[in-house]
């Protein structure tokens, strides 16, 4: 498979790839229009914070089946462009929250002791020693927006170093935060007491310029640091708060616009101090990163489960052996309940009973979403089939029960257009040995492979015949049948497995006969 790397990752990264047998391009600068050719036969890119993967990218991409992000930030990436085109985007949220700790905190002293003013100034030969006179950290306070991965480690090493920390994020517990010795506050109490903010949020419509004038005037006097993303602090804002004396100094290592962002009154502002985006620039750091995204990129290419997928449902690995054939038969009984129902899909409900009830099925659920849908739209997977049923306005339940009437497990998929509704039911026999057992009520055992036939017929002799017959005249061969019946004489329910196609002839030709209720092609494209 074609692997196209346009931010530069670690060797080790690269190497993972390879020793999968992928074929690796590495395109550093490109950009525009040679991005959307080089990506036109990709089926992985791999990014870190120097691509923007818009939803041109994806449009241009047909057989893309993931973005890795080499690191955490997925701001670059248009995450509703990859599920609407049904492409994975994963990361790599742990490689390098130690790098980009250690470099907030080194932000954090760089601007209290002023050490690249002084470093220039010595450099330059001026001897500048009573024009410095710094900040400690020690008996200080630090408050920490966006209590995360990074903003916890980087409270824990401030916090050996004799600060005080509060922090503001909405979607953390309390308890977590009182774990690693900290004090969760209102957003604005949390800058008011700081005398050290440090941000460590995603950059989202949410966070954007969170920090602005308002929030500045209560830092009065203390320093602010930003190694998350540009764009969570209003840049003018800060400047100039900066430079009338308002806020101490800054320490900024990402900006709004990179790179460089040479219009940026940052840059010329001498109490705010800058790197280039090198939060997550250790060699530890990419090395973790590149090879946990490869690895993902080698899952997602295998069509196995991706650790961490940001918009699909994903399986843990541990878990992933146990429910792979699940994976199938969900899909296969979605796919069979959509082509027998003859109006529009209303809703879909995905029951699961016995031992699979144990299981986290968010995937499983999904693969008989993509089920349903695989029919009906072109490319449709376990990532955006609950974005396409959400779309189009379908009533999508999951349900559990522990309880299994004939099996050990059961997954069954109802498909309803608000009127009628089909059911589908299927387990694994033993050696995961996939089958049918149940089609809209009726006991059946029916190998779900390639092509089937599913009639409905009155239960009376010949008919069974008429139906092998009249295939028979159509050249298609029944590799095997299975019949059930509500009652003798009643109505009757056949699964045939076909080997080839059968033409609309046929079917017709069977429907014209009174006996025949109805008859479906149903096709499975080459599943076993
Ligand atoms: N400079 C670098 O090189 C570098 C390196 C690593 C990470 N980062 C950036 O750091 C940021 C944080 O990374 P992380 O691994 O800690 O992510 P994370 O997802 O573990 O943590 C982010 C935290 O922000 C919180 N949050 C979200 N919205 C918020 C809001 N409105 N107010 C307050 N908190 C909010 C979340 O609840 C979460 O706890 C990301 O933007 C990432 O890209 C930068
Ligand atoms: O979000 C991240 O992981 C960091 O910002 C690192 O970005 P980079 O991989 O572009 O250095």
């Amino acid at each position: 498979m074609k692997v196209l790397v346009t931010d530069p990752i670690a060797d080790a990264g690269l190497d993972v790839l390879r020793e999968a047998g992928h074929d690796v391009r590495t395109d550093y600068e490109i950009e525009g229009e040679d991005l959307l050719e080089a990506v036109s036969d990709a089926n992985a890119l791999i990014v870190r914070s120097g691509t923007e993967v818009t939803e041109e990218v994806f449009e241009a991409a047909d057989d893309l089946v993931i973005v890795g992000r080499a690191g955490i930030g997925v701001d670059n990436i248009d995450r509703d462009a990859a599920t609407e085109h049904g492409v994975i985007v994963a990361n790599a949220p742990e490689g390098n929250v130690r790098a980009a700790a250690e470099h907030t905190v080194a932000m954090a002293f760089a601007a209290a002791r002023s050490i690249p003013q002084a470093h220039t100034r010595l450099k330059a030969g001026e001897w500048a020693k009573s024009d410095y006179l710094g900040a400690e950290v020690n008996g200080k306070t630090l408050g920490v927006v966006g209590f995360g991965r990074v903003g916890q480690e980087v409270a824990k090493k401030l916090d050996s170093l004799g600060m005080d920390i509060v922090t503001f994020d909405p979607y953390i517990s309390e308890e977590r935060v009182e774990r690693i010795g900290a004090e969760l506050v209102e957003f604005e109490e949390c800058i008011e007491r700081a005398d050290f903010v440090t941000v460590h949020t995603p950059l989202t419509p949410e966070t954007e310029d969170l920090i602005s004038d308002e929030e500045l005037e209560l830092l009065e006097g203390g320093y602010l640091v930003n190694c998350a993303r540009g764009g969570v602090v209003d840049e003018d804002a800060l400047a100039a708060k900066v430079e009338d004396g308002t806020v101490a100094g800054a320490a900024l290592d990402v900006f709004a616009e990179e790179p460089l962002p040479e219009d940026s009154p940052l840059l010329y502002v001498d109490d705010i101090i800058v790197t280039p985006h090198l939060g997550a620039s250790t060699e530890a750091a990419q090395e973790n990163v590149a090879t946990s995204t490869a690895e993902q990129v080698v899952a997602a290419l295998e069509n196995e489960p991706v650790m961490n997928a940001l918009n699909a449902p994903s399986i843990d690995e541990s878990a992933f052996p146990r429910l792979e054939p699940y994976v199938d038969l969900a899909e296969t009984a979605g796919k069979v309940a959509a082509q027998l129902l003859d109006g529009r899909i209303a809703s879909i409900e995905v029951t699961y009973e016995g031992d699979i009830a144990d299981e986290d099925v968010d995937f499983v659920t999904a693969s008989a979403l993509k089920g349903v849908f695989s029919p009906l739209e072109w490319q449709v997977n376990a990532v955006n089939a609950p974005q396409i049923a959400e779309d189009r306005g379908v009533d999508v339940t999951e349900s559990k029960t522990k309880q299994a009437e004939d099996f050990q497990s059961l997954i069954s998929v109802a498909v309803s257009d608000g009127e009628d509704e089909v059911s589908v039911d299927g387990t694994l026999f033993a050696g995961n040995d996939p089958r049918i057992v149940r089609v809209d009520g009726y006991r059946v055992d029916a190998i779900p492979h390639g092509r089937m036939v599913i009639t409905r017929n009155t239960d009376e002799p010949g008919v069974i015949g008429l139906i092998g017959t009249v295939m028979g005249n159509h050249g298609v061969n029944i590799a095997g049948m299975f019949n059930a019946r509500e009652a003798i004489g009643g109505e009757a329910l056949t699964v045939y497995n076909v080997d080839g196609e059968v033409p609309d002839a046929a079917r017709e030709e069977l429907e014209s006969d009174e006996r025949v209720i109805g008859v479906r092609y149903i096709t499975l494209n080459g599943q076993s």
